[in-house]
């Protein structure tokens, strides 16, 4: 070969500080594309192996090494693969690299500080140049009587080639750091880089640190003895799929205690068998957790795990686990790691994983995913939406599956994996549609019921009496006044179904019902509230009303008329309303079957709703009431002291008694506010001094 110098082909008048500006983000990702690449090279020469295009010694091992320099400030990348002739490098480096990176940037010139470009592939070899000065690569191509090649380039348009010195196949790339980047020759720094790109690239990877000291010679001169001597030392030698082919990686100590052996020499940095490319009916559930606790570094265990593992349509496989969650939804945080062909793309990419997955945890390997995109590409292309969508559905399988199977695990997770799949329901209208049937709620008793369950319940448990006064109960709707026919007033019939938002607070009412045998569910986290609006929309034959919304009938004395105590109502009204000077108050007098509640608060589900949103959206200052009817102060005429107040309107205490009702039933539907709490405690200590009197 002549020696030869040349204009790289490319028309851009200098593509590197191009390259550098775009890539910066990710500055290192160089070590991704440049170990990639060697990979690729091994992978090509395995092929030309199985296709009996190339015979290779014994011996042969594929690995790739990458050597740091700190006192030199240089890197090194050297695989054993393919290699290149010098025709090679002329049309792979000198011109198609280029004429890719020429495409890349003419795409995506304007939009590059916008968007983030997810890959960067294609650009390959070239990302050297964000991070180094001058490269050189030295290479020897497998084919019989091929000469070896130095190239070298300084970062212009301008390159060098001439016939190189290198004697093994494959090729070593030299990275001249920048000063800017010097630390990538720092051997932590590096390794750190590795870990993140490379942990399961399907080849070896062995790092050394060209400054470091050699090992000892004693321990070496240690080891030779002991081999000498035929002692067992660590022979664990470690296959091409990483499986430790001698030895059991354990050894018997005199005492007979099994001690772990440590496998001897250059150990590889990666694992070449990541546990998704495994059948899943050959990993363990250890390994399945061990996976879990070395990706993630999570150290509560998984709660457990979907292996996906498909060739068609398109290739993609990975594991998702359900982790262990804290209760406050806010605090949910997964990662979902995208791979390509073993090598790490990015974390969260939410163009490709739904995003109420990415609450999971896990790792999703799809070869088949155009990468070398921008982020919005990715979003409108049907082919990644078609990903997602099997992603989404394998999820609502397993889900629905374990279901079916094994209720009892279900139930026993439920608590932690209801959140994500109440705000996968939110998210996602097909994994609703899979999953609807499987959503389970918390009843008063503890169990756990579907919302048919609850409703056959409530049905099943009540007298053929107590049914005509559910029927009673059930709300007249409107229908969605949306169309032309909005006039048109459907009656529909709902279930009610009656739920806790806390059970400390809502005691009082979780205690009446549970006296008149009705149920409710539980329904405690942030997640809820939306949930079961979407619910009433999408189901439409649901009603939820939170226990404290009103008095059903099923608590008050059997054929009473409200008509009867309108006497009662209409004085106590105005006495509380005086006494308490709240002008507006909502009075009802209702003969409750249970004589020792004296007073409640009710609170129509729709106006609570309303004020709940204003908090949230932190409408604070507006009147809630704008918006429908506030409290009612419940008195039940039953109760000895309510009949007190009534018949002794003019006794001197009647003011106590008043308050203090009111501050009660108040205190058992939602926390005084700081006045309010000041007022009840001085007046329960009045109370008592009166007693004392
Ligand atoms: N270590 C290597 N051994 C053999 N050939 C190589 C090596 N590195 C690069 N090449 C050749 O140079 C070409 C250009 O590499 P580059 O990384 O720029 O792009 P690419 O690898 O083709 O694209 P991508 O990075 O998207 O995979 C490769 O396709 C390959 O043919």
């Amino acid at each position: 070969m002549m020696n030869e110098h040349g204009s790289l082909s490319i028309n851009s008048e200098n593509i590197f500080p191009i390259i550098k500006k775009w890539l910066y983000s990710d500055h290192d990702i160089f070590f991704r594309e440049i170990i990639s690449n060697g990979s690729d090279a091994i992978t090509k020469l395995k092929k030309l192996e199985l296709m009996g295009e190339v015979s290779l010694p014994e011996d042969n091992k594929y690995k790739i090494e990458v050597i740091v320099n700190p006192e030199e400030k240089t890197l090194k990348f050297i695989d054993n693969g393919i290699g290149m002739t010098a025709d090679e490098v002329k049309e792979y480096i000198n011109q198609i690299a280029f004429s890719g990176a020429t495409d890349f940037l003419n795409k995506y010139k304007d939009k590059a500080n916008e968007e983030q470009i997810i890959g960067h592939f294609g650009l390959g070899f070239y990302s050297a140049f964000m991070v180094a000065g001058k490269v050189t690569i030295d290479t020897l191509s497998w084919q019989e009587g091929a000469d070896s090649v130095h190239w070298e380039s300084e970062g212009g348009t301008e390159f060098a080639m001439e016939p190189g010195d290198r004697e093994e196949r494959g090729t070593e790339i030299t990275l001249f750091l920048n000063e800017d980047s010097y630390e990538f020759s720092n051997e932590y720094r590096a390794k750190e880089v590795i870990e993140k790109y490379c942990s399961f690239m399907p080849v070896e990877i062995f790092f050394k640190n060209a400054n470091a000291k050699e090992e000892p010679q004693e321990d070496l001169e240690e080891d030779l003895d002991k081999e000498e001597s035929g002692d067992d030392i660590i022979d664990a030698a470690v296959d091409e799929d990483g499986n430790v082919t001698e030895g059991d990686g354990a050894e018997e100590t005199e005492d007979g205690v099994q001690e772990e052996k440590k496998p001897k020499g250059p150990q590889p940095i990666n694992n070449t068998t990541p546990l998704w490319t495994k059948h899943p009916n050959d990993v363990t559930e250890e390994e399945y957790k061990e996976f879990y606790r070395n990706v993630f570094h999570d150290y509560k265990e998984p709660l457990f795990w979907i292996h996906l593992n498909m060739d068609y349509p398109f290739n993609l496989k990975g594991i998702l686990y359900f982790p262990k969650l804290n209760t406050e939804y806010d605090t949910l945080e997964g990662t979902i790691k995208l791979y390509s062909n073993q090598v790490f793309i990015a974390d969260n990419i939410k163009e490709v994983i739904p995003e109420f997955l990415m609450l999971l945890k896990g790792a999703i390997d799809c070869p088949d995913l155009p990468l070398n995109v921008s982020r919005s590409a990715l979003q409108n292309d049907g082919f990644v939406k078609k990903i997602s969508e099997y992603i989404s559905k394998k999820v609502a399988d397993k889900l629905s599956g374990m279901y079916k199977v094994e209720r009892e695990s279900y139930e026993k997770f439920w608590d932690d994996i209801s959140p994500f799949i109440k705000f996968g329901c939110l998210k996602d209208d097909k994994f609703r549609e899979k999953m609807k049937e499987y959503i389970i709620f918390k009843n008063l008793e503890g169990k756990y019921v579907t919302l048919p369950e609850y409703v056959k319940a409530a049905k099943g448990e009540t007298s053929e009496e107590k049914a005509e006064e559910t029927k009673a109960e059930e709300t007249k709707v409107e229908e969605n006044a949306s169309s032309d026919e909005a006039s048109e007033k459907k009656e529909e019939k709902k279930d009610i179904v009656y739920y806790v938002t806390n059970e400390q607070q809502q005691s009082q009412y979780i205690n009446l019902f549970k006296q008149e045998g009705i149920d409710a569910l539980i329904l405690t986290h942030n997640i809820d509230q939306p949930f079961i609006t979407q619910l009433e929309q999408s189901e439409d034959s649901y009603k939820f009303q939170r226990i404290d919304a009103d008095i059903t009938d099923s608590f008050q004395e059997d054929g009473h008329s409200e008509e009867a105590l309108k006497e009662e109502t209409d004085e106590l009204t105005e006495l509380f309303r005086k006494t308490l000077n709240k002008e507006k108050l909502e009075v009802k007098v209702l003969k409750l079957k249970n004589e020792k509640v004296s007073s409640m608060i009710t609170l129509s589900e729709e106006s609570r709703r309303m004020q709940d949103m204003m908090k949230m959206y932190n409408m604070y200052g507006m009147d809630p009431n704008m918006f429908g009817s506030s409290e009612t102060l419940v008195l039940n005429a039953n109760n000895k002291l309510v009949q007190y107040i009534f018949e002794q309107k003019d006794s001197q205490y009647v003011p106590l008694f008043c308050s203090q009702l009111y501050d009660l039933a108040l205190l058992s539907h939602k926390p005084l506010e700081a006045d309010a709490m000041t007022n009840f405690i001085s007046r329960s200590n009045e109370i008592m001094e009166i007693l004392a009197k």
